[in-house]
Order: structure tokens, then sequence, then C-alpha cells
């Protein structure tokens, strides 16, 4: 049964077998899977409200509309000092169903390499790629697309599944955009990869998105459905805000302590078997830190008693990099006016309302590039020269180039954008508590660019784009490049990055992609926070499964290995039972 802690009498005189911290992806998972067997019960607590009716988190091109703060952290992050020291907004999803509620709807498995490496990382093969595989062909329907066009030959059937809770579709609404890339690719040195997720995912690939019937799917719809809350055996809190994790005998942890969202009065969650954290890469951290759990010095010093010296966690975090850029465009048909014409937005609505099709039955990228740096360049071999590699194999792409079929804030005009990201960052940042006010709001410092290997890479990626942009179709589409980057692309042709540098450090965003801060280590590592059975390090009783335990970001994005991580971890808990 569903309750709100607002206004409902809890169901917390029964001892559940395991409470859950937090009805994200991961959460949401493990909820459901660990209540297939009867006999086990699980309470799982969630700060933000019930999912259902909520149109925001339903259509999907809201996502380009922004995130209405109730259903977000309204999180900052704190100034990033190789970025001209601005403070970026770093959105978390606040709702059941967390941040697959709010996201870009990507869907982007990782390559095997990263998979092998995190086997190999932590002595564990259940992590490398062929079982992780199993997991991900386990957990989706692979759906018809909502224009219902053919999609053969756009993805690989083999590597995929058709009967798991969450469902996934190809693009449902064609852009005269789409045609352009894939008319380039054509007469390219540029690959076309006819399944990005196959564990292979060099080269050009339609983009998978969290879309089923022309609506977002989200951890909540797929594995919090009806007939699945409808299990005894499982009870969901919203409106609750978890605070601390406590061992109630001193030594195992075994209670959970929150309050509604209305009443700052505390009260406890006990569990008979396991609590389990899966507050997402921000919050986890947070949570541990308040209940001790850290570094002891650190703890000491904000009047938090120490509980568990353990100083990996919230540090280590890494979060893809990321920047926009924008051209106007010769063409009308762009999503443009629907972020700027209340008409052609009440009209794109009313049809998604009536059949759920059209642009607002979109994800938000059609195509990407996933792609290496150019190893023949020299600047390339000295950039590997003294940094090393930091993707995980051969078929890790150092970069993506998505493209998006309009401009991504308020504008005249019609436009065409790229997204650039840094998909294997050297930078480290971390989470840590604000002295003045633990309980509050983290301090959040992804330290974006505070390795100059990441700007060297993201030099890589806008020279590609750009040479990608150069020839082909788009001369004849593409107008003037916009905010600056006009500038930046004519003082590349000098040889000089001083303005696109200055483009990147003024214009990151948060990427949305931040793991590691309560990273995976092997048995007995003097690093990380739990190890490769996702137990916290030296304590009984606490688990943490979500984002957070990937030690670096799985190449792409990361809802999809956050689900498939619940997956296996629902196995191994199961197992240890
Ligand atoms: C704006 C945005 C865009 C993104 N775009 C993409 C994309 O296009 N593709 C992609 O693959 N990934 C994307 N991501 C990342 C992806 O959504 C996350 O990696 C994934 O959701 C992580 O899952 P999680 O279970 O670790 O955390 P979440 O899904 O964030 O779940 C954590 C849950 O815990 C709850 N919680 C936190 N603290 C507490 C507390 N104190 N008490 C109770 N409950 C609490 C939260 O409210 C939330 O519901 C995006 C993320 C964001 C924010």
């Amino acid at each position: 049964a569903v309750y709100d802690a607002n206004t409902d009498a809890l169901p917390l005189s029964t001892l559940h077998d395991y409470v859950i911290v937090g009805g994200g992806v991961a959460g949401s998972v493990l909820a459901n899977r660990l209540t297939e067997d009867a006999n086990v019960s699980v309470l799982l607590l969630e700060a933000g409200p019930f999912h259902k009716g909520v149109i925001e988190t339903e259509v999907p091109f809201y996502f380009w509309l922004g995130i209405p703060s109730t259903y977000q952290w309204n999180y900052t992050t704190v100034p990033q000092s190789s970025a001209n020291n601005r403070i970026i907004d770093y959105p978390r999803g606040h709702i059941l169903g967390g941040s697959s509620a709010i996201n870009g709807l990507v869907y982007d498995r990782a390559a095997s390499s990263d998979f092998d490496k995190l086997a190999n990382m932590t002595g564990d093969s259940g992590w490398g790629w062929d079982s992780m595989l199993s997991y991900y062909e386990k957990l989706e329907t692979f759906g018809p697309p909502a224009d219902g066009h053919n999609i053969t030959g756009q993805f690989d059937p083999a590597v995929h599944g058709f009967s798991g809770p969450l469902g996934v579709s190809l693009p449902g609404y064609s852009q005269t955009l789409d045609a352009l890339v894939l008319e380039s690719l054509n007469n390219s040195t540029y690959p076309y990869n006819e399944d990005s997720n196959n564990g292979d995912e060099l080269g050009f690939a339609w983009q998978v998105s969290t879309i089923h019937n022309g609506t977002r799917t989200t951890a909540a719809t797929a594995y919090l459905a009806d007939n699945y809350l409808a299990r005894p055996n499982l009870d969901v809190v919203v409106n609750a805000f978890v605070t601390r994790v406590l061992a109630s005998n001193g030594s195992d942890i075994d209670t959970v302590e929150f309050h509604a969202v209305d009443n700052t009065t505390n009260v406890n969650a006990q569990a008979s078997r396991e609590v389990i954290m899966s507050a997402g890469s921000v919050n986890t951290p947070h949570i541990l830190l308040n209940s001790g759990i850290g570094d002891n010095a650190t703890l000491s010093a904000m009047n938090i008693t120490p509980v568990h010296h353990l100083p990996s966690v919230g540090q280590n975090m890494s979060d893809t990099t990321v920047i926009y850029v924008s051209w106007e465009v010769s063409s009308n048909d762009t999503f443009d006016p629907i972020l700027n014409n209340e008409t052609a937005r009440a009209e794109a609505f009313a049809q998604w309302n009536a059949t759920r099709t059209g642009r607002m039955a979109n994800g938000a990228i059609n195509l990407q590039g996933l792609l290496r740096m150019n190893e023949s360049d020299p600047s390339v071999q000295s950039i590997y020269q003294q940094y090393g590699e930091s993707v995980a194999g051969s078929s890790d792409p150092d970069f993506e180039m998505l493209f998006i079929d309009g401009f991504t804030g308020t504008s005249n005009g019609t436009y065409m954008s790229m997204l650039f990201g840094v998909l294997s960052p050297m930078s480290r940042g971390s989470i840590t508590l604000n002295a003045s006010d633990p309980m509050g709001p983290p301090l959040i410092d992804p330290n974006y660019f505070a390795s100059e290997y990441d700007v060297l890479v993201m030099r890589q990626a806008l020279l590609t784009g750009f040479e990608f942009l150069s020839t082909g179709p788009w001369p004849s589409y593409l107008g003037q490049p916009v905010n600056g980057l006009a500038e930046v692309i004519d003082a590349v042709g000098t040889g000089d990055f001083t303005a696109m540098d200055e483009l990147m450090r003024n214009g990151v965003q948060n990427g949305a992609h931040l793991v590691a801060t309560s990273s995976m280590s092997p048995y007995g590592a003097d690093w990380g926070v739990v190890d490769p059975d996702l137990r916290v390090k030296g304590l009984n009783g606490l688990r943490v499964v979500d984002a957070s335990v990937y030690p670096f970001v799985p190449g792409g994005a990361t809802q999809l290995p956050t689900y498939c991580l619940a997956e296996r971890a629902s196995d191994v808990i199961k197992a240890s039972q």
C-alpha cells in the first residue's frame, strides 16, 4: 500500500525485513524485486510526492520546459573554481521514481568494457558485461515508437528484452534534422552503429528513450505499478524525509530516522534484516555523513558523533562534463515554436493528449554520436602521453555529441543545438556537509574542468563537431552560431583556443550523471565505501544500492546502468538471505 507521511497513520508497528531509503531508480527496482517473495516485507521511504497524475513527468517533451521545483531538490553546486566560479543548477528527482521522472529520457547501457573494468576493479565477475547484459534484457520491454515507423536496422533485437517492466522505444517523431545527420554520415568516415547498446557503443546511432506509448516511463511507472503496490508485503511511504540511519542496539544498523515533510518530529522505522540506501549520489552520502559514517575527524569537527570511520563517503565524485552550443537554422521545422509560442505548444499538447503522438511524445534526442578522439592526431597523442587514457577500453567513447532540434532556452527563431560531453572525466569532486547546517542541503562540488584532461577532451569533441558540420548538408542548413560560438570557431581557425576554453568554462552545465560518492571497491581495499556485494564496509545491516556505488561514470548515461545495477543487487541480496 501507499501512505502519505504528511497525513496517514504509518505502518511502523510491524517490523519490515528491509527498509529502503529513496524511491528513485534503484529503490523502486529493489522494492519490487525483493517483494516478489511473499514472505519478504519491504518499507520504501521516499521524500518526494506520489507520481501518479503528474503531467510534467508524463509528457516526454516537458523535459525541455524545465523541471518544476516540487519535483526536484533545487540544489546548486558550490562555485566551480575551474569554471569561472559559476554556481550551477544541480537538479535531482524528488518524487516517486526519483530522477527517472525528470531526466532527459536518454537510454544508454554503457560499453562492455565499462562493466568488464568494474569486474576487474572489484574482483567480482558478476559485474562484468556478460552477466549485466542478461539483466539489461530482463528489465525492459523494447516497444514500438510513438509514430509506429519501421525500426528494422535501427536496433538489434538480439540484445533487447520484450517482457520486462521498463518500456523503452526508438524516436517517435521524425525531425527534419534526422535526415541531415544521416545524410552526412553517408558521405563520411563516421560509422553508423545499428545498436549502441550491444556492448560496442562507438559511432552514430538512433537514440533509445525511456518512453512507452508516447509517455515517459519511470522507475515508479515500471516497478511500482498498481499491481505491485497491491502486494501486502510492500509498504511505500511518500513525503517521508530520511535524516539518519542508526544502530538501535549499538552495533548493527537496523533503524531509519525520518519525518514527514510537513512535520519535523522524527520517527523511526526498523528493519529486521537490512537498511538499504538508495537516495542517489548526492543524498546517500549526505545521509551517511549525518549518521556519523564518514571521516571521523571531519565529522567530529562538525559536532557529529562518529559512528564508523569511512573517509571515502562523499569523496571521488565524478560527473560527465557537458556544454551546449547552438546555431540558427534556415528551417522552420524545429521544436523552438513549441517552447516559445503558446499556441504551438497548446496544439502539440492537444495532439499528445489525444493520441500520444507528435513532438510532445518524442524524447529529447533522436540521434547521438559516441566517439573516440582521433588517435592519429598529434595533439591527441600528446593528451594520452601526458594523462594516459581515462576510458575503460577500446569500445568506450571519450565524448558524446548529441543533436538537438532547437535552442534549449528562451529565444526567437529556430535553431539546432548540440550537446558535447566528456564521458570519462578525470576531475573528481565531493559531496560534503555544510558545517553551519549539516541536515540542510549538502555542498555539491563536481569540480568541473579541474583536470586539464577534461578541457583537452572537450576541445577535441568541439573540433570534431565543427568538422562534422563543415560539409554535406550543413552549410546550407546552419545559419549564424550564437552566444559567442562564432568567435570560437574563427579563433580555432588560427590555432587559438582561448575563446573556446572560455566558452567551456562559462558554459559547462550539470552533467546529471554523478557517481562514485559511495564507491564500490574490492573486499579489504583501503578506499571505497561498499564491497562488491554493496555492503557498507565494516558495518552490518547496511547496503548502498544506487548510482553512487559506480566508481567511474559508465560511458554514456547513468539511468540504465542504475536500473541494471539494482536488478543484479536484488539477486545478490536474495542470495544472501
Ligand atoms: C536533470 C537530469 C537529467 C538526466 N538525464 C539523464 C538521461 O537522459 N539519461 C540517463 O541515463 N540518466 C540521466 N540522468 C541521471 C539518472 O536519472 C540517474 O543516474 C538515476 O536516476 C540515478 O538513480 P538513483 O537510484 O541513484 O537515484 P534517483 O533516481 O535520483 O533516486 C533517489 C531517490 O531518493 C530520494 N531521496 C533522496 N534523499 C532522500 C531522503 N533524505 N529521504 C527520502 N528519500 C530521499 C529522492 O527523492 C529520489 O526519489 C539525469 C538526471 C537528472 C537529474
